[in-house]
């Protein structure tokens, strides 16, 4: 039997919510995950300080017994952050990243910016402390095709802002097109990029081919095979510049079964099978520990974990739900649509 032996993993990018959806999804991650950088975009999002403070105790409140995990908070940047309290959550050790998030881009981002002015003092006051902007790389102007979004984001907002202030460090969040992957592999310092458990897996057919298919869903919304293939290339490179974020994002089923469905896609039960199968299929697999456990935590000036998981292929498929139950209702599990032989020992 094949096993592969790695570091524990980090996810860099990951939606826990809150309450029951908390409580239900939480144990999906912390099984096999050491940390996460938890999402703040909550209804109402994680302002400040203080709001992160009470939501990492809720977290670990939800957390089952025996294990053991750390949620990397962030601040939901709005255009009234103070940039003096932004500073008080990096200096006490709570805060990892401000989440910047284009207002109307995607899931509960009505608080976000709508011009990048007003939030420049706090921008800048990150990049003087060295606290990283993690950003949802989207415009929204209804003019621009959604799947030029990205592409246009880099450079119309990206590309300024970071040749305005170039000590900023810059986490360019669920990368999915080959322009993010040129634009990050382009750059000389400061900038890194997540990418995503599905969007290695999909391209924009599975949403669209044979009927709409809701749980494909998500934003940014899968693009077509080249950029799928450039961002297996980027992934499996090894390149320290990109790492996982699974953006993991439980919405309940009648929230995105419906004529107006939210986007998200929750991955995190099957993540780390659902990888290991990508990377043999790359022949990368000697790769995907610097993909999960190494260059996430470089990035962020951690140490990686010193705790290890194996990965064993077994010779029938590994079954996962097809949902889980929450409080609020069922959340229905990534299908790769694919058989997944890689199961976490
Ligand atoms: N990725 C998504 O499609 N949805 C995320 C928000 C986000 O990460 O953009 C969510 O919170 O549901
Ligand atoms: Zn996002
Ligand atoms: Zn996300």
């Amino acid at each position: 039997m094949q096993s592969l032996t790695i570091r524990r993993p980090d996810d860099w990018h990951l939606h826990l919510r809150d309450g029951v959806m908390l409580r239900a999804v939480i144990a999906d991650t912390s099984r096999h995950f050491a940390r996460a950088i938890v999402m703040p975009n909550l209804v109402p999002p994680v302002v400040t300080t203080a709001d992160a403070r009470d939501y990492r105790g809720r977290i670990l409140d939800a957390l089952p017994d025996g294990h053991s995990f750390e949620p990397l908070m962030t601040l939901y940047l709005t255009e009234e952050t103070d940039p003096d309290d932004v500073e008080e959550g990096k200096r006490s050790g709570l805060i990892t990243a401000v989440k910047l998030y284009p207002a109307g881009a995607t899931t509960n981002s009505a608080s976000g910016v709508r011009n990048l002015e007003k939030v420049m003092p706090v921008l800048e006051r990150m990049a003087k402390i060295g606290l990283p902007l993690c950003v949802h790389g989207e415009v929204t102007a209804p003019e621009v095709d959604i799947f030029d979004r990205e592409a246009v984001f880099i450079e119309t907002v990206l590309d300024p802002l970071r040749r305005r202030l170039p000590e900023l460090k810059v986490t360019m969040e669920h990368v999915t097109t080959s322009d993010g992957v040129d634009y990050i592999r382009a750059s000389t310092a400061n900038l890194a990029g997540s990418i995503t458990t599905h969007h290695l897996i999909i391209n924009r057919n599975a949403i669209l081919v044979g009927g709409i298919r809701p749980h494909y869903y998500c934003l940014p919304v899968a693009k077509r095979e080249s950029h799928r293939l450039a961002l297996r290339a980027a992934a499996t490179s090894g390149d320290p510049r990109f790492f996982l974020g699974t953006d993991s994002a439980p919405h309940v089923d009648p929230a995105k079964e419906c004529a107006c469905g939210c986007a998200g896609i929750y991955c995190a039960p099957n993540t780390m099978s659902c990888l290991a199968h990508v990377f043999e299929q790359e022949g990368a697999l000697d790769k995907l520990e610097a993909f999960v456990s190494l260059n996430g935590p470089a990035w962020y000036g951690l140490q990686p974990n010193e705790t290890r998981i194996t990965l064993v292929k077994r010779e029938t498929p590994v079954e996962f739900p097809k949902k889980i139950e929450t409080g609020a209702g069922s959340v229905t599990v990534f299908d790769p649509m694919f058989p997944l032989f890689w199961d976490v020992e």
